[in-house]
């Protein structure tokens, strides 16, 4: 509590669980909980960090608020010496996008990744000290989703040992690189890479861009940032920017060199490690993504659920107080499973962090065999959980009636913010069509005797699945998690072979492909449903302490799946994976388990620990004063500076006098 009297109090005492212990569940443990709660607190507390008026900025103003900020937390994360965790939290309850996300966030990823040991010796600890800052300059004004339509090019030099960095178009302008606008010194740009005439696909160079005595661009270089984007203050924090290069020269040794290197004599060797590495930025990235999901939908959850409590409409009874919104079926049915699938996500979003830390080190150790997972399991999730995720903060507006709507609400600046996330790193439905071919030929694969693994596996029962038959009988039998994965595997297997089969009858399978994508974008979809369902019953299996904590979190993963199911209803019909009675008993569990959130809902989401600070939301106060505060906010709006708006002597007054004059 930050002070003063506590609004939700009655709904806090409901809780029947052990919010403290939820909290850590909800970190992930003991030891991230103890570090998110310190640095939030450190940041809401001190005034540097304020958002206050953020949306109300011109843009220039706005931006330098933003670079006044990254340079005041810089200092701080080496004042109080922070360790990597702790400034990276920091980074995150500051709450504004900066060139710094894409700095930490994917140029010292992609060095990382791409870089051979001594590119790593070199350019890393410039870039961990900031020393120089980079940016990510992969997408161009033509092309983004088809990285290899890139137009730039990097032409190997012989005779001085150089790349020539080339934009033979105005279409292979770098274009939406974050960072890159106003602040980066340092790129890694993708190129197309040519050697004695012939090219040899997309690789990363590091090119300077900036001079560091005084900011100037080097020679050669255009740069420049891309505009004003979506939303008031929102995105328009970062720097995105356009590049141009006219025959900009590096050094050969600027190539990130760990999957094909050129020799001094302009030779291209392949190194034993797969080239798909060089997109290995974008799946580090998407991982991070999809964990972040789970905090912007939080974060909405967070302040949809507490105005549901503190409003009130309709229904009073001999003049007692009317129903609190989050009484009504409705508003429990369109806000409970948010509050699930902010759930499912931060778990599955544990996994995938695990998931990834596991493929690297096997990486390190030359054993590629788990990449193609990697690469299925985080350009799916990442974009089922961002299309998720951007249409709920947009759901939790609208639970906010008008309130919602206001900018103190919170919620349009952080839709803003998150809507992007749909498209950057991989357009959604771009990325799904990845799974499906992943799928198809998981599914062609079928009879050869390799047997699918990770998570596809469960292909490996086609014949099982083919044949299942779903026997729940009544409501209560739908909280058997072994009965609801059979029946999502059934879904997910069923809807996948249904498009292979149709894909079999084209002649030319690029051209089935192409017919059937909407069809094969559904089946990723109940496929990448599946995994999340799968990794919410696998954390229900692990010892989770703490009084009623595992009973609520079964729950709530009850509402996640049962609500998939409902939504999806025609899938699983269609498939006859549960009959039209099985559906219907699953509806009627999902209403018993709303009504079990509910008494629960708001400790539920006082467990994400959020400080006022990071909520940026009057209607999602702690304390659940809304009204005096909505009050008292609305004349802080410059507009409301003068009683009399400028304007009025030129614009209202003569308007007022005509039409009078008019009526004599
Ligand atoms: C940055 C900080 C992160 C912080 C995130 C947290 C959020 C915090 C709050 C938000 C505030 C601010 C942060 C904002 C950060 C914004 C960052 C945004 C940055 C960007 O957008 S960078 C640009 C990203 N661009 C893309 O993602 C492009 C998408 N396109 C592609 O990925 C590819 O081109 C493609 C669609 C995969 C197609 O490529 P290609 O034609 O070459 O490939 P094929 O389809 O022929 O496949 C060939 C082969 O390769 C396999 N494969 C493809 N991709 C991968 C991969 N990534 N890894 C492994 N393998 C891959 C594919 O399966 C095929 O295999 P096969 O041959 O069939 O076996
Ligand atoms: C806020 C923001 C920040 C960004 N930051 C960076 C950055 O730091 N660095 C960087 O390099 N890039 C960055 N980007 C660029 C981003 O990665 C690309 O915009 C993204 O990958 C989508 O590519 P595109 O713009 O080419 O979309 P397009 O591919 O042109 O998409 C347009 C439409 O076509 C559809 N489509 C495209 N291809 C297919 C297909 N094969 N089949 C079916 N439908 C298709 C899409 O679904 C979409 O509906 C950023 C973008 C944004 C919005």
């Amino acid at each position: 509590m930050e002070g003063g009297v506590d609004y939700l109090a009655d709904e806090r005492k409901k809780a029947e669980f052990d919010v403290q212990q939820m909290k850590i569940v909800w970190a992930g443990s003991h030891h991230t909980f103890e570090i998110s709660d310190r640095i939030s607190k450190l940041v809401a507390n001190d005034p540097a960090f304020s958002k206050d008026e953020r949306t109300m900025l011109p843009r220039k103003e706005l931006f330098k608020n933003t670079l006044r900020k990254a340079s005041y937390a810089w200092k701080r994360i080496n004042d109080l010496h922070l360790s990597e965790e702790e400034a990276s939290q920091l980074r995150f309850y500051v709450d504004e996008p900066a060139f710094t996300d894409l700095h930490w966030g994917m140029f010292i990823p992609a060095i990382k990744g791409q870089g051979t040991d001594e590119q790593q010796k070199k350019w890393l600890p410039l870039a961990y000290k900031m020393q120089i800052i980079g940016c990510y300059a992969q997408t161009e004004l033509g092309h983004g989703s088809n990285v290899q339509g890139l137009e730039t090019t990097a032409t190997f030099d012989p005779q001085t040992d150089e790349f020539v960095i080339h934009s033979p178009t105005l279409t292979s302008s770098k274009w939406w690189p974050g960072g890159l606008g106003k602040v980066s010194t340092h790129g890694v740009v993708y190129a197309r890479l040519i050697t004695d005439g012939q090219e040899h696909g997309i690789h990363g160079f590091i090119v300077q861009l900036r001079r560091l005595e005084d900011h100037r661009p080097l020679p050669g270089i255009i740069i420049g940032d891309i505009g004003m984007k979506f939303g008031n203050g929102a995105y328009n924090t970062m720097d995105n920017g356009v590049l141009r290069f006219d025959h900009v020269r590096i050094p050969r040794d600027q190539m990130l060199m760990r999957v094909s290197q050129v020799t001094r004599d302009g030779k291209v060797v392949q190194s034993d490690v797969p080239r798909q590495l060089v997109y290995g930025t974008m799946v580090y990235v998407r991982q991070t993504i999809v964990q972040d999901a789970s905090c912007a939908l939080s974060r909405a959850v967070c302040i949809a659920t507490r105005y549901s409590a503190v409003r009130r409409q309709f229904g009073s009874h001999n003049g007692g107080p009317e129903t609190q919104v989050i009484d009504y079926k409705t508003q429990q049915s369109r806000l409970f499973p948010l509050l699930a699938s902010a759930y499912a996500f931060r778990f599955v979003g544990e996994w995938l962090k695990w998931l990834y830390t596991d493929v690297t080190q096997r990486l390190q150790a030359n054993d590629f065999s788990t990449l193609p997972e990697a690469h299925a399991c985080t350009a799916g999730l990442k974009s089922l959980t961002t299309s998720v995720t951007a249409d709920g903060i947009e759901e939790c507006r609208k639970l906010c009636g008008g309130h919602g709507y206001l900018c103190t609400s919170g919620l349009p600046e952080l839709f803003a913010v998150y809507v992007p996330a749909c498209t950057y790193e991989g357009d959604n439905i771009v990325l799904m069509l990845q799974v499906a071919r992943i799928l198809m030929k998981t599914v062609s694969q079928l009879g050869s005797g390799k047997l699918p693994v990770g998570t596809m596996a469960y292909m490996g029962r086609i014949e099982h699945l083919l044949q299942y038959r779903c026997n729940v009988q009544k409501a209560e039998d739908w909280l058997n998690p072994a009965i609801v994965l059979e029946a999502f595997e059934a879904r997910a297997a069923r809807m996948s072979v249904s498009c292979a089969k149709k894909l079999s009858k084209f002649a030319n399978p690029e051209e089935g492909f192409a017919e059937l994508s909407a069809d094969l974008v559904e089946a990723v979809v109940a496929h990448c449903q599946l995994i999340v369902v799968s990794k919410f019953i696998e954390k229900l299996q692990q010892d989770i302490p703490g009084k009623g904590v595992k009973q609520q979190l079964k729950v709530l993963c009850g509402v996640y799946y049962l609500f998939l199911l409902h939504k999806h209803q025609g899938d699983f019909l269609a498939t006859s994976c549960v009959t039209p009675k099985q559906a219907s008993l699953a509806n009627d569990q999902l209403r018993v388990l709303y009504s079990q959130v509910r008494p629960n809902a708001i400790a539920l989401v006082d467990a994400f620990n959020y400080t006022d600070h990071f909520l940026g939301s009057i209607l999602g106060r702690y304390d659940g004063n809304v009204y005096p505060k909505l009050y008292e906010a609305a004349w802080k709006d410059p507009l409301n500076d003068s009683v009399v708006p400028d304007g009025y002597h030129q614009y209202i007054r003569p308007l007022l006098k005509q039409q009078r004059s008019a009526k004599l």
